[in-house]
């Protein structure tokens, strides 16, 4: 028998409205999955043919893009900052809505102006020197994985580049967005080559997947 196909889904806030697809689609994890003192990072599902695996956000496309996991459920910040190719994204799934912004101080009045240069606190430094390029600004990009919004006020850059959803984190910490980089929602993923080596198994899966967002 083949190996079972392995679907990578993030462990923290996206799990929550990726559950529910998985289920409408025919695939629901093993009891042990939901049991929060269980050490497993990879669980059995009700499919044979199917396992999870339950990894970080960022990973979730590091293990598709290489194979190593053939499926997986992603938001679309991580897709655009990565740019692997052997990443395909063929579905919108539209959960985990939110947007990638860059913003400063409230009290901060200075724009951006004509700067050529400036330091930005950031999780995703590839989408943030982007952007500024585009305004033909050089961003110094100083890698965080979390809490961006204290960089400001602790003196460790003016800007911060960070996903805003409510926008209280924002507000909580006296920041205003200045602008949006990027609008972003969870995508299905599949590696291209497991597509094709696998289709008998993937095509129907993410077929599944349109029909239940409704994009047939
Ligand atoms: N308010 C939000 N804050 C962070 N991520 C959000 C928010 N709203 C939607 N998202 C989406 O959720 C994804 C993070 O998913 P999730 O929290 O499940 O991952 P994680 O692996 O726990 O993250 P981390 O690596 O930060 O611990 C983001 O990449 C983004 O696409
Ligand atoms: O606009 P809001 O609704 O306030 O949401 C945005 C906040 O949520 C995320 O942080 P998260 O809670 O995932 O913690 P983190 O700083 O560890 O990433 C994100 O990094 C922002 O800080």
């Amino acid at each position: 028998m083949a190996e079972p196909l392995i679907f990578a889904i993030p462990k923290g806030r996206i799990l929550d409205d990726a559950l529910p697809l998985l289920k409408q689609v025919g695939i629901v994890p093993e009891d042990a999955f939901f049991d929060k003192s269980n050490r497993s990072l990879m669980f059995r599902t009700n499919q044979d043919h199917v396992s999870i695996i339950r990894v970080r956000a960022f990973d979730v496309a590091t293990f598709v893009a290489h194979g190593a996991a053939q499926i997986g459920i992603v938001g679309s910040d991580v897709i655009e900052e990565f740019g692997y190719s052997e990443l395909y994204a063929p579905v919108d799934l539209g959960i985990g809505r939110c947007r990638l912004s860059v913003a400063q101080p409230k009290d901060d009045a200075k724009q951006i102006g004509n700067v050529g240069h400036i330091r930005v606190a950031t999780k995703y430094p590839n989408l943030t020197s982007r952007h500024f390029e585009s305004l033909g600004i050089q961003a110094e990009c100083v890698k965080l994985n979390g809490a961006m919004e204290l960089a400001p006020s602790l003196g460790l850059s003016r800007h911060i580049v960070d996903l805003v959803e409510s926008g209280s984190t924002l507000k909580a910490n006296n920041l205003v967005e200045t602008d949006r980089i990027l609008d972003i929602s969870g995508r299905l993923v599949v590696n291209r080559a497991a597509y094709k080596m696998r289709s008998k198994e993937l095509t129907p899966m993410v077929q599944k997947f349109r029909e239940l967002v409704g994009q047939v």
